[in-house]
């Protein structure tokens, strides 16, 4: 299953640089493992924000809910997720 997930990163602005560098590097390795699965298929950062739109490729709800909540800066996250179909008129086949 295919979901849209946006993920606005608001760290605290006491939080101390190299804390927040140990968080951001931690974060960096569990995403390009889960790309490297297949799992977290895209990662774009939005532009002018400390945000992204990523698009994950999970079995269920319930594996999603798990990766997500996993990520190192999850308790510093505003996350929305939208489920995804298939677009009649997408030329990619392995969109599902
Ligand atoms: O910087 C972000 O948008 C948060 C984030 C998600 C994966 C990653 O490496 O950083």
């Amino acid at each position: 299953m295919l979901f849209k997930v946006e993920m606005k990163v608001n760290l605290p602005h006491d939080m101390p640089a190299e804390v927040a560098a140990e968080i951001k590097a931690r974060e960096k390795a569990y995403a390009q493992e889960l790309q490297r699965q297949g799992k977290w298929r895209h990662l774009w950062r939005v532009a002018g924000s400390y945000a992204n739109v990523s698009i994950f490729d999970v079995a269920d709800n319930a594996e999603l809910q798990e990766l997500v909540s996993a990520l190192p800066l999850f308790p510093y996250m505003d996350i929305s997720v939208a489920p995804l179909c298939r677009h009649p008129s997408s030329i990619h086949q392995d969109d599902r």
